[in-house]
């Protein structure tokens, strides 16, 4: 039976004491009357607002460093109590029922996240006292209300004001759910830290099961294909610039392949950072990429490289988007997601002529966060860090040496090759895609793409520089890649037959250079 009582009690014990006091004189104003335990007691009283001591109140001292303080029948009988069904109980055994439950646990991730933190302070920071109030007061929101979050006070101070001192049951059932998704991520980050190899202190490698959590953003129209339906769920608390904390400033609702191609474009476009960048992706692949003096100048290179591909692309760049590059692309070509760190006033207006084009702004790019990437495989889930690196060290492996403006393209290319699907192979020259071959089952199949990819956009291979996202297994690619006019390449290396690829690029007066890294991107 759902509950509109007023409220009349309400038990406070918080570990981020942000807004409380501010919020427990208002509920003391409204005639509520407030316990709590010893630290927030004590803000309180200091701060003249009556409170009753949790351990007055059970007649139990808060105890064994405070593992006991709230784990009393009193308080969880006054918490778990139907009202109307267990009215008899609560006379006989004198457990008033408690109407709000305000409650935010030890600070466990921030614990773990200290540097030398020892095993000992992370499992004191395990609150148990809290998340058993909160799981007991979110089973019976039928009658309780509980609240996790400081920013809910409002809401609550709200209801209270506007229904005359309760809370609705739409709103103990929102924040019922809020408080299991709270749990539930507690205990997960808990079991992650505990599942993983403790060694001298340091948790190591993977946990034995993993727990994640992220939060409905919105749902897709469909999934990747009309058929299938998708939504997206993000990550708490980031700091990022990326597809999750960027802001759409205009167009239609982003679909499931929008925000997988922003993805990639917006990272892809990261790895740029002095000079004017603009990546075209299609189909999660680079399609165009470009630097230039400006961003008009990237974009009109990155789209001269493959004009065909680029069209219903998404475009990123690296600086603000202005007012000309914007007015470039909506005259150009059909574009579906455009995405910079900021976008100028007269760009918004200029893309706004075309109301469907969605249009984000993601913020300035700051330096990469360790992270985990996720696969999902049939029955299982595949789990490894993010490729945040570029290469192992770059090593000149043949008798000639780049230019300075061969390295510079090879360094290009390179960081190109790492966001193309394997087998990868970008064709650069004068820090420009010339031609991309991506996702095909051979190598030397990707280089043919390439090839015909420039010719198709009129663009000279001759002169230029090949990125391969893994090593040449055999010297067939080199000798390919010479025949069309490929001066120098950049490549991992680690080939059981690198001595032949080496003397086929000798052979043809290549520079190779070998980065000791892969990028294999799937
Ligand atoms: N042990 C208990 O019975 C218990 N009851 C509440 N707590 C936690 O104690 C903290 C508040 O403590 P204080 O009011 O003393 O600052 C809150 O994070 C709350 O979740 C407890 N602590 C840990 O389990």
């Amino acid at each position: 039976m759902a509950d509109n009582r007023p409220v009349q009690r309400a038990l406070l014990s918080v570990s981020d004491k942000t807004g409380l006091l501010e919020f427990a004189k208002n509920l003391h104003a409204k005639g509520i009357e407030l316990l709590s335990t010893g630290g927030t007691a004590k803000l309180l009283a200091d701060n003249n607002v009556p409170v009753i001591e949790v351990s007055d109140y059970t007649g139990f001292p808060e105890m064994m460093d405070g593992r006991v303080k709230t784990l009393h029948p009193k308080i969880h009988g006054g918490i778990l109590a139907r009202r109307g069904t267990d009215d008899a109980v609560m006379k006989q055994h004198d457990i008033p029922p408690i109407d709000l439950i305000v409650v935010n646990l030890y600070p466990f991730a921030e614990t773990i996240a200290k540097e030398g933190c020892s095993f000992e302070d992370a499992i004191e920071n395990i609150d148990i006292g809290g998340p058993t109030m909160v799981r007991a007061s979110a089973k019976n929101h039928a009658h309780v209300t509980i609240v996790v979050n400081p920013s809910d006070y409002a809401t609550v101070e709200k209801e209270l004001e506007e229904n005359n001192g309760s809370i609705s049951k739409d709103t103990r059932f929102k924040l019922a759910t809020k408080a299991f998704e709270h749990t539930a991520g507690y205990d997960g980050m808990i079991a992650n830290y505990l599942g993983k190899i403790v060694e001298n202190d340091e948790p190591k490698g993977f946990p034995s099961t993993f727990n994640a959590q992220f939060k409905l953003a919105q749902t897709t129209r469909y999934g990747e294909n009309s058929h299938q339906s998708a939504a997206f769920y993000v990550e708490e608390n980031q700091q990022e610039a990326n597809i999750a904390t960027a802001k759409q400033l205009q167009g239609k609702e982003l679909s499931y392949n929008n925000i997988a191609d922003t993805d990639a474009a917006l990272e892809c476009v990261k790895q740029f950072d002095s000079e004017a960048a603009c990546v075209i992706v299609k189909h999660a692949n680079p399609c165009g990429v470009a630097t230039g003096d400006n961003i008009l100048e990237a974009y009109e290179r990155a789209f001269s490289t493959d004009p065909e591909s680029a069209f219903g692309g998404i475009i990123a760049f690296n600086k603000e988007l202005d007012e000309k590059t914007a007015k470039a692309i909506i005259e150009k070509q059909f574009v579906e997601v455009i995405i910079a760190p900021h976008v100028s006033a007269g760009a918004s207006e200029a893309v706004s002529s075309k109301e469907n084009v969605r249009l984000l702004e993601c913020g300035d790019f700051a330096e990469s966060i360790a992270r985990l990437d996720f696969k999902r495989v049939n029955g299982g889930l595949l789990v490894q860090d993010a490729d945040l690196q570029l290469y192992e060290k770059l090593e000149v492996v043949t008798k000639r040496s780049p230019s300075d403006e061969e390295m510079r393209d090879l360094l290009f290319a390179w960081k190109i090759a790492k966001f193309v699907k394997s087998n990868a192979i970008v064709y650069a020259k004068n820090q420009m895609t010339i031609g991309v071959g991506a996702g095909q089952m051979s190598r030397i199949n990707s280089a043919r793409i390439a090839g015909i990819k420039a010719e198709h956009a009129d663009l000279t291979v001759t002169g230029s520089v090949m990125a391969s996202d893994a090593f040449f297994p055999f010297r067939d690619g080199i000798d390919a890649a010479a025949e069309a006019g490929i001066a120098a390449v950049i490549q991992p290396g680690g080939s059981m037959r690198d001595a032949e690829v080496i003397e086929a690029a000798d052979e043809a007066g290549m520079a190779m250079v070998f980065t000791g890294m892969r990028h294999f991107r799937h």
